[in-house]
């Protein structure tokens, strides 16, 4: 599988352990930034991996920020992205199998290193359960082409 990950300048320390865990289960990580500590803007980073993920067939993204809540919101914009933010195990596992999350939002600043450990375990061996979510996704799918929000 391939990933692109990025961050703010509040997931960046975690970013470089999140990319060594998912490069130890073999997949490939494509880091676009950002590289060093400077206060930067998580819309930025978050339309960065959303781009490359709607451009790359069958890709996933990695957002990290302090809480994961401004990467979520700002990923979920785009159309064809479901990104879900997992501060646990359990959600992890559902963003996988219920809603096929191509996109997985962290929180540095909420989940220490041993949690988010487990929670890339988890996301990593779920998948997608289709049946009647299926058709759920689809409608989520289909809520980006209704047009853009006005407040
Ligand atoms: O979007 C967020 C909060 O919902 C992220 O956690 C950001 O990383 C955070 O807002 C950054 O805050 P800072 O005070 O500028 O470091």
């Amino acid at each position: 599988m391939k990933y692109f990950i990025a961050a703010d300048h509040a997931g960046i320390d975690i970013k470089k352990y999140v990319k060594e865990l998912f490069e130890a289960k073999g997949h490939e990580v494509i880091d676009l930034g950002p590289n060093s500590k400077d206060r930067v803007d998580y819309p930025d980073f978050a339309a960065k991996v959303c781009t490359e993920v709607l451009a790359n067939k069958g890709s996933k993204g990695i957002l990290i920020c302090g809480s994961g809540i401004g990467m979520s919101m700002a990923a979920n914009k785009f159309d064809g992205i479901r990104a879900a933010l997992c501060h646990n195990e359990y959600s992890a596992k559902m963003a996988r199998e219920h809603n096929d999350a191509n996109v997985i939002c962290l929180g540095e600043r909420v989940s220490g290193y041993g949690m988010i450990e487990a929670i890339i375990d988890t996301w990593d061996k779920a998948s997608f359960e289709g049946g009647r979510h299926e058709g759920r996704v689809e409608k989520i799918n289909a809520l980006g082409k209704m047009g853009s929000c006005r407040v």
